[in-house]
């Protein structure tokens, strides 16, 4: 399809348990070239190097998602804060079945990435220009959701408050993060039972080619969010629970 970008994939068998189709390798092609693109005007990344981009966006963006990987997955996902469309793109193209929510408060990057999922083909892909805390009180959003992803957007803590209003009772938020710390465990754990979850899995793991340090937190909705949260646009991030 197009020159200069060689996607290694060798070890995704071993290390996702998953490999893409031909197909899915192309689309996986097609984003990166879209990403470049849209760099020109937009900042989405400063990751431009190919065997890069495929280990810190693509990998990585795949390995918060492995339980899904492994089934005919056909749930709904929300990506919030998504950026150049992190982890929601790459999680649309490998989950066929699936329908994919991409939502981000800036409006210039949400029209980029409506353009560019319908360059790589992908209808399960959905996007908003809002805020987390706005939707998380919107009826319509409210307990919507199988799944919520969060790179990359905030402090633990304010992510679980972004994510968890968000979910149906028994879904899962991944928070994606680099280090972890005691301190950050503890706060989110009052955190989220604050807001009606657990904390029930910590993945740590390094990136396959860099070696960088990846830990993937995964919460679960286990009774309603109380109403009062998410908080006021903003206060979530100044005041964060835990
Ligand atoms: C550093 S970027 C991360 C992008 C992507 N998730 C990634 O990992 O590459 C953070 C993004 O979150 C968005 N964001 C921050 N706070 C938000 C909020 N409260 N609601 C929705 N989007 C938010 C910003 O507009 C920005 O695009």
């Amino acid at each position: 399809m197009t020159s200069g970008f060689a996607l290694d994939v060798r070890n995704w068998t071993e290390t996702l348990g998953w490999q893409p189709s031909p197909q899915q390798q192309q689309q996986f092609e097609a984003l990166y070239h879209g990403i470049i693109a849209g760099n020109q005007r937009l900042n989405l990344t400063r990751i431009t190097d190919p065997a890069e981009f495929t280990e810190k966006h693509l990998w990585d963006s795949l390995y918060g998602l492995r339980p899904l990987l492994t089934d005919d997955w056909s749930g709904e996902i929300i990506d919030i804060g998504t950026g150049g469309g992190f982890p929601g793109l790459p999680a649309a193209i490998a989950l066929t079945k699936s329908r994919v929510m991409l939502l981000d408060s800036t409006r210039k990057k949400i029209q980029f990435l409506q353009t560019l999922a319908q360059e790589l083909g992908l209808s399960n892909v959905t996007v908003a220009v809002g805020r987390a805390e706005e939707w998380g009180r919107d009826r319509r959003q409210r307990a919507r959701y199988d799944w919520a992803t969060i790179r990359a957007v905030g402090p633990a803590t304010v992510c679980a408050e972004y994510c968890l209003p968000l979910l149906k009772i028994g879904g899962k938020a991944v928070l994606y993060r680099g280090q972890w710390t005691e301190e950050e465990a503890i706060a989110l754990d009052r955190a989220v039972t604050i807001l009606g979850g657990e904390v029930v899995d910590v993945s740590a793991t390094f990136l396959p080619e860099s070696g960088a340090e990846r830990h993937c937190i995964t919460l679960q909705k286990t009774a309603q969010t109380p109403a009062a949260y998410p908080r006021m646009v903003g206060l979530p991030s100044q005041k964060p629970l835990g």
